[in-house]
């Protein structure tokens, strides 16, 4: 766009002055009855919304590409952009075209930006939405997020890049600001919503004035923060972002809060994936944890437990006053009556947030209206059951019954067209509409004194935009018309007349109407300013109401679903008698068997073996879960639970290729055990679950006998799955590693799983049986047990000779290694090619025969 502005017409002109001001975001522009967009953005808002690009004449010589969409469907197609982490300029028509000369006047009146919104339509309201800044400081890096839909605004500062890309994880910010000049780390690149911020946007002077003046302070003191602060950058860029989106004060952001990393328990992102608390490794929200756990009743208790799930505490004081709460609602049966009333509280929080914003909607008010007026039936429920750990909420009487006199029981949508200020509220507004509505029996009565007076009996008063009130006559009455009627239009069958008393009436109907009209407004706004005073405690209300719906929601889960309260201890141990794979239980189709784990001082170390498919991952993951969920404050599926003091949990389960980073399988692996092993604690929970596949046989269970024994000098409390029976042989060497197995029979051909965890090593690794269940060639899994026998037997018949070939002594000195002349590699030419790779089929062999050795 770099023609010469005179060169357009006065209407391009215009739209480009404001896209210069706009220029990286899509300006819809409005014309009439649609928003259109122009050359880039045209093109661009053609791809992304699937619209059709088309052109509008010709402007500075050239045509020009546009594209446009209807103006009553604009929040969809807002929706979808913002979903594609888009922005958006909404560019109204504010002059009156009647008195404009050139292009109407037209202004910005909203910016719609992902991690922005306060709109119901385009939130998802069973999740946060978080604008986040981040910049680097150091070796750390500072963060800080705000929802404004909600009010919440929190600074942290974490150690690496790591730790960055974890806390990213578990924000998921809709939008994510950082500083121009800055190279973003490679996985935060992959991020949807980033967007570019001038580096004095971030300038720690300007961000301290802006946050003082926002939060009226003199200083951040009361916020943890002084002037030093390394996180003042990020926090003064996001208040910025806010005020240039929002254009308008921003009374709901009263504080700060500074998350320390070290009051939660760690998670790095690929635990957060792999235990898919609020999204599945599918990417969607079915059998997650959340999805077993969350029956809040409003919008808000369910955004606070994802929070909670996302971060569990560490501190053992906070999540006992959490689980008394949980433990009083189920001892008094109240959770059930409380849940049913909070059903109608509804998502006051983000009302809230539209309040402070002045944005708030007729039906917004009627909304917090009927959430207030329930609160006292609440607190009567509470009383009802003498809760004692359970507070009574705030009550609002006074605003419950402002909000009944002003607003009528079920008010438009939009204030736009009156409506909504209830009769007897304000005198005068009720004057003006009497006289409006009055103004149809002077109607009636007019239309039936003309009648008499003509003689004409199908004389009838009409409206319409163009020429106001009519009245209308058919043609034969035509000679009959008095002569003060004055034609005004002349339709197939009829003559419209207007008199001079039907103009002077409709001047007073429309002044009363448009006198009423403006009242409202004007009542509405000062309502909406009204509503600012208590705000801080209304917000406040919003916020324990959303924690008691959680609370709730933990009771029912409990009973329902069996759980028990789980015990905290200052001892290093953590045991689980009969705990149970909530998910996995939930969705199962046959009973679900129960497992034990303990970890001791004996106990650190467990080294699982037992057949693919026998229920390894999910008794790891189980243990895993049932910690997390301990350390939220819920109850956990099992028979008793008890935690000692724990700092993080690890797991490495599975790997997906990173294949967009260019790291393969066995690389994800490798890096994410290196991450452990530099920071697992005594106090950590770690899961590895056959680690050391993706490479050679013996460098993987070198590689897997490694990091056991580091885990166990460690003590770190590990759950160490593997189908290296070698390394059964550790209990031998470290005190603290026991083995432990998943029980399955033989039948016939086939196995059976038990499901069972049962101290010792499996006696048999059924991989045969399994590779059967799996459909493998029927000729396929006949050779493997021939093969199978035979390597057996040789290695009964000349154990010396192969001892240093086939069996992999990890604890001494004779390393093996596997040669083209090898007899297995020979084997493998029988195979079939189709469905394994030779290294395949040769750890498949080999595999299976140390496993059926021992
Ligand atoms: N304790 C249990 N009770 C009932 N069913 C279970 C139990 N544990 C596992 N299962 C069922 O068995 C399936 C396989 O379990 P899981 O994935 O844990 O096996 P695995 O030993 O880790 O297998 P692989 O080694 O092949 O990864 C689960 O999806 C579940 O349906």
């Amino acid at each position: 766009m770099s023609k010469s502005a005179s060169a357009h017409t006065p209407m391009m002109q215009q739209y480009l002055a404001i896209k210069a001001e706009h220029p990286d975001i899509l300006l819809f522009y409005r014309m009439g009855d649609f928003y259109e967009l122009f050359y880039d953005d045209a093109e661009r808002a053609a791809d992304l919304l699937d619209i059709s690009l088309t052109q509008r004449g010709q402007s500075g010589g050239r045509p020009i590409p546009m594209a446009g969409v209807p103006y009553h469907a604009v929040e969809n197609y807002l929706a979808k952009l913002v979903k594609l982490g888009e922005s958006a300029a909404i560019c109204e028509q504010v002059g009156d075209p009647a008195t404009s000369k050139g292009p109407v006047d037209r202004k910005v009146v909203r910016i719609i930006t992902p991690g922005t919104l306060t709109d119901e339509a385009l939130l998802d309201s069973h999740r946060e939405n978080l604008l986040v800044a981040i910049q680097p400081h150091q070796n750390q890096w500072a963060l800080a997020g705000a929802d404004i839909s909600s009010g919440r605004f929190f600074v942290a500062l974490v150690d690496s890049e790591d730790a960055l890309n974890n806390e990213l994880e578990r924000l998921r910010p809709a939008e994510l600001l950082y500083p121009e000049g800055l190279q973003l780390p490679h996985a935060v690149r992959q991020r949807q919503g980033l967007r570019k911020r001038p580096e004095w946007d971030f300038d720690p002077d300007s961000a301290f004035t802006a946050l003082t003046r926002q939060f009226g302070t003199h200083d951040l003191l009361g916020f943890g923060m002084d002037r030093t602060d390394p996180t003042l950058g990020v926090a003064g860029c996001v208040l910025q972002y806010i005020k240039d989106t929002q254009r308008g004060a921003l009374p709901h952001l009263r504080s700060l809060q500074h998350e320390r990393a070290d009051d939660a328990i760690h998670l790095d992102s690929s635990t957060r994936r792999n235990l898919e608390l609020t999204e599945n490794l599918q990417g969607n929200e079915q059998h997650t944890l959340a999805s077993v756990l969350d029956r809040c009743k409003t919008p808000m208790g369910s955004r606070l437990l994802k929070r909670w799930l996302h971060r569990p505490l560490r501190q053992q004081a906070q999540l006992q006053s959490r689980l008394n709460k949980v433990n009083e609602l189920i001892d008094a049966a109240a959770y059930a009556d409380i849940q049913r009333l909070l059903r109608d509280i509804g998502d006051i929080e983000r009302i809230l947030a539209r309040v402070a914003l002045q944005s708030a909607r007729p039906r917004d008010l009627s909304r917090l209206r009927h959430a207030l007026a329930c609160i006292p039936t609440l607190n009567q429920c509470i009383d009802r059951y003498q809760l004692s750990q359970v507070a009574a909420i705030q009550e609002f009487p006074e605003l419950v019954n402002l909000l009944t006199r002003a607003i009528v029981e079920n008010p438009p949508v939009l204030i736009r067209d009156g409506g909504v200020i209830a009769p007897g509220y304000h005198e005068e507004l009720d004057e003006y509409r009497a006289l409006s509505a009055g103004g149809t029996d002077q109607l009636d009565a007019l239309e039936q004194r003309e009648r008499e007076r003509t003689g004409i009996q199908n004389l009838k008063i009409g409206y319409n935009k163009v020429h106001g009130f009519y009245i209308e006559l058919s043609r034969l009455a035509a000679d009959r018309v008095p002569p003060e009627y004055q034609r005004r239009q002349t339709l197939k069958n009829a003559e419209r007349y207007i008199i001079p008393e039907l103009k002077t009436f409709e001047e007073q109907v429309l002044h009363s109407q448009g006198r009423a009209l403006a009242i409202e407004k004007q009542l509405y706004q000062e309502l909406l300013e009204h509503l600012l005073e208590p705000l801080a405690s209304l917000q406040a209300t919003a916020q324990e109401l959303a924690a008691l719906d959680v609370f709730c929601c933990f009771a029912e889960r409990a009973v329902s679903l069996n759980y028990c309260r789980p015990e905290f201890t200052g001892n290093h141990e953590f045991s689980i008698r009969d705990g149970r794979h909530p998910v996995v239980e939930a969705f199962a189709e046959h009973p679900f068997i129960a497992n034990s784990v303990h970890f001791n001082s004996q106990r650190r170390l467990h080294v699982i073996t037992g057949p693919n498919m026998g229920g390894k991952s999910t008794y790891m993951r189980q243990t895993a879960l049932i910690a997390l969920l301990a350390h939220t404050g819920s109850y956990v599926p099992a028979h008793s639970a008890t935690i000692g003091p724990m700092d993080r949990i690890f797991t490495r389960i599975g790997a997906a290729d990173e294949l967009a980073s260019g790291r393969s399988t066995f690389m994800v692996e490798m890096t994410e055990t290196s991450v452990i092993l530099h920071h697992a604690t005594e106090q950590s929970l770690v899961l590895m679950d056959e680690i050391g596949r993706g490479t050679s046989t013996y460098d993987g269970m070198s590689l897997a006998w490694a990091t056991a024994e580091a885990l166990s000098e460690r003590g770190s409390m590990t759950l160490f799955a593997t189908h290296y029976f070698e390394l059964t042989q550790l209990d031998q060497l470290c005190e603290n590693t026991v083995n432990v197995h998943v029980d399955a029979t033989e039948h016939g051909d086939t196995i059976a799983f038990l499901y069972h965890v049962k101290d010792g090593a499996a006696s048999k690794s059924f991989g045969i049986q399994v590779a059967r269940l799996a459909g493998l060639p029927h000729r396929v899994v006949a050779r493997a047990q021939a093969r199978l026998r035979e390597l057996e037997q040789q290695q009964d018949t000349n154990p010396g000779q192969r001892t240093g070939q086939t069996q992999l002594d990890l604890t001494g000195e004779n390393s093996a290694v596997v040669t083209p002349e090898d007899p297995r590699i020979q084997a493998l030419d029988a195979l079939d090619p189709d469905h394994m790779s030779p290294r395949e089929a040769l750890e498949f062999l080999y595999t299976l025969t140390q496993k059926n050795k021992a």
